[in-house]
């Protein structure tokens, strides 16, 4: 594929303004075509669908743009009724779309008219008791009548005031649960995060609990949003955060496609109410990341396996003409969605796309994680916006990169900038026992752009007091990790070092590794330490390292590459070893480009031919094992070409 320079100027739009935005949802949702046409196939069979994938790829709104799709049912309004036999037992009605609002206006209308006829009557019983005491008062000249009248009048309008049948006219409207207008769309309905009464509906706690001023119970029963969702969709993502009490009753929703509501707090008066079953027809969409699928009920994803799909969208799409075009889309959706920032310029857009294939971490690939690709096109946006500029240029996206940086990348920057200062890791000369390995920060967070970090390696091999009783002592965050490397490689360091490691003590010291560094990439630098410490040969202090050691030997492929290739280019190291496998995931700002010698290998032997400085003990050592190993196994010459990437 062509650089992104030369096929921008292939492009005929002269920014993201002249860019067509499809109208419908399902539309703008790019780089997902397998999981779209499930989720299309989904919708028409109302099936439910599990997605699963990285944070920001477009699972809500594939969920969202499968109302488009639904099967054209009528949507309901749903309206709960009080039960003159069983106050705790509200009854349900469901009615076509519109209709709800109408019958509870009429049921409001007759309740306001009937709540005036007997205003009207208590005003005449009033009066009528008023003119009597007046009367009697008159004929028998006693004035004191009219004070004991007007209290008997007082009287009777206190007692019917509160009387509960002069409440019963409110009493009797029912409630509105789900109201729709008869021509809206089905409904999405997005309960991430939602507690079991939000989901599953709940009846309110009522105070006045007696003496005519409780609220009749139809009027506390509060829709669920499973009912809201009753002919549309529901989406709940971080699926596994939802209890397990509420996922068992979510599949029996599913089931039974009907679900009464009660109250959800034990201790309330709601917890008396139970409604009649109220419908809730939903297509079920649930998403997360790949360990989410742990926390799903079995029953529940049983259900949605035996009813539905389950898919597992993409995090990375082709790097090629098609779908650089569709970045472009992306930008020119995420301008107008914003609707303050300017449009982005052919610079920009340049950028942007440069972006995209550096943050899928692979070459040949675009990242698909577009939420936070949006957020550099905002960041950026405002910048423009800031400066007063009408349109976004390369200038911006470039502040905005700076700007944005996540948390990771600003501990990474402020370390650095420590361990220059205090010297934690040299960048020249050469050193016996200590590597300069390489680490990523934030793996784990979920961030689609890793951070990289020079972290350095000391070995220390001392014979153990006992034969063959040897141990491993490593400290630092990562003491567990370098365990297992220099057990899993042992077999490697017998072939290589022809010395019984179990009668050595290793120590392993990660100097000033932080929480949240990934350090499994950092088996070759440990037996890159070891060997130099047992072997007494120095290991130059301009080279970084990464990679995963086999037991064989063999040099595996690590996340993050691009990322530690720029942090061991920030550390203003020579040249750094990768494994070949990674070799071409590695892209480079046009800032690093042509900075640092990279040089790919396939295994330890080549490593070491690389890092080992010229010392006689070097020779000896390479001498001895290159009689240990045969002929196939052995391919550092061919493995090293160190060249520079452009
Ligand atoms: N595939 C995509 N196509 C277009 N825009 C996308 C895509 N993925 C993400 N976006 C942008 O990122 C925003 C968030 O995406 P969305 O909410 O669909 O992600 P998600 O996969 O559901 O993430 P999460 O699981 O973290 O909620 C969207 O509103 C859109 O602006």
């Amino acid at each position: 594929m062509e650089s992104v320079e030369e096929w921008v100027k292939k492009l005929n739009v002269s920014s993201t303004k002249d860019v067509q935005v499809p109208k419908i949802l399902f539309d703008q949702v790019i780089g997902q075509e397998e999981a779209g046409d499930v989720v299309k196939k989904a919708a028409l069979q109302k099936r439910h669908v599990l997605l699963i994938g990285d944070p920001g790829t477009g699972k809500s709104m594939l969920a969202q743009s499968m109302v488009d799709f639904l099967p054209k049912e009528d949507l309901e309004d749903i309206i709960v009724f009080p039960n003159p036999e069983d106050n705790n037992r509200p009854k349900v009605k469901t009615l076509p779309a519109g209709k709800g609002k109408e019958i509870i206006r009429q049921y409001q209308i007759k309740a306001e008219r009937e709540k005036k006829d007997r205003s009207r009557s208590i005003l005449f019983i009033i009066l009528s008791i008023v003119f009597l005491g007046v009367v009697f008062a008159f004929i028998l000249s006693d004035w004191i009548i009219v004070f004991f009248a007007i209290m008997a009048a007082a009287f009777v309008y206190m007692a019917m005031a509160i009387n509960p049948a002069m409440r019963a006219e409110r009493a009797m409207v029912p409630k509105l649960l789900v109201s729709h207008s008869p021509n809206d769309k089905p409904p999405f309905v997005d309960s991430t995060g939602a507690h079991s009464g939000a989901l599953l509906g709940d009846v309110r706690h009522d105070p006045f609990q007696s003496g005519g001023l409780e609220t009749p119970a139809h009027d506390r029963v509060e829709a669920g949003n499973i009912h809201k969702a009753h002919r549309g969709v529901l989406f709940i993502d971080e699926m596994n955060l939802l209890r397990p009490e509420s996922q068992q009753a979510l599949l029996t929703a599913m089931q039974e496609k009907k679900f009464s509501i009660s109250g959800q707090s034990e201790r309330s008066a709601g917890a008396m109410v139970q409604t009649e079953p109220i419908p809730c027809d939903f297509v079920l969409v649930a998403a997360g990341n790949l360990d989410a699928i742990q926390g799903i009920h079995p029953a529940l994803r049983s259900r949605i396996r035996g009813y539905g799909y389950e898919v597992y969208v993409n995090s990375t799409m082709d790097d090629n003409e098609e779908n650089r075009n569709k970045i472009v889309q992306f930008i020119a959706q995420e301008v107008i969605k914003d609707k303050k920032i300017p449009h982005f310029d052919l610079g920009a857009i340049t950028e942007i796309v440069k972006e995209a294939q550096k943050r899928s971490g692979r070459k040949g690939k675009l990242t698909l994680r577009l939420r936070e690709l949006g957020g550099l096109v905002r960041v950026a946006g405002d910048i423009a916006i800031s400066e007063k500029s009408d349109i976004v240029t390369a200038d911006e996206v470039m502040k905005a990169k700076n700007l944005s940086k996540p948390l990771e990348q600003q501990v990474a920057d402020r370390s650095i900038e420590i361990r220059k200062s205090y010297k934690t890791f040299i960048s020249e000369g050469s050193k016996v026992g200590m590597v300069n390995g390489l680490a990523v920060l934030g793996a784990n967070s979920g961030m689609a752009d890793f951070t990289g970090i020079v972290m350095p390696i000391v070995a220390e091999v001392t014979p153990s007091q006992h034969k063959g009783n040897g141990s491993v002592v490593a400290t630092g965050k990562l003491g567990e990790i370098a365990k297992e490397a220099v057990q899993n490689v042992s077999a490697v360091f017998k072939k290589l070092s022809d010395i019984e490691i179990s009668d050595m003590d290793i120590h392993i010291q990660f100097v000033g590794s932080y929480d949240g560094v990934e350090g499994d990439s950092a088996s070759v630098s440990i037996a890159t330490a070891v060997i130099s410490s047992i072997e007494n040969i120095p290991i130059d202090q301009s080279l970084a390292m990464t990679g995963s050691l086999s037991v064989r030997g063999a040099v595996l492929p690590v996340g993050g590459v691009t990322a530690k290739v720029e942090a061991a280019i920030e550390a203003g190291l020579k040249r750094v070893i990768v494994p070949r496998s990674n070799y071409d995931d590695i892209v480079l700002d046009s800032n690093h480009q042509n900075r640092i010698q990279i040089i790919p290998v396939d295994t330890i032997e080549d490593v070491l031919e690389n890092a080992l400085v010229e010392t006689p003990e070097r020779q000896k050592f390479f001498s001895r094992i290159k009689s240990l190993i045969t002929p196939k196994g052995f391919s550092s010459q061919q493995g090293i070409t160190g060249k520079n990437v452009a």
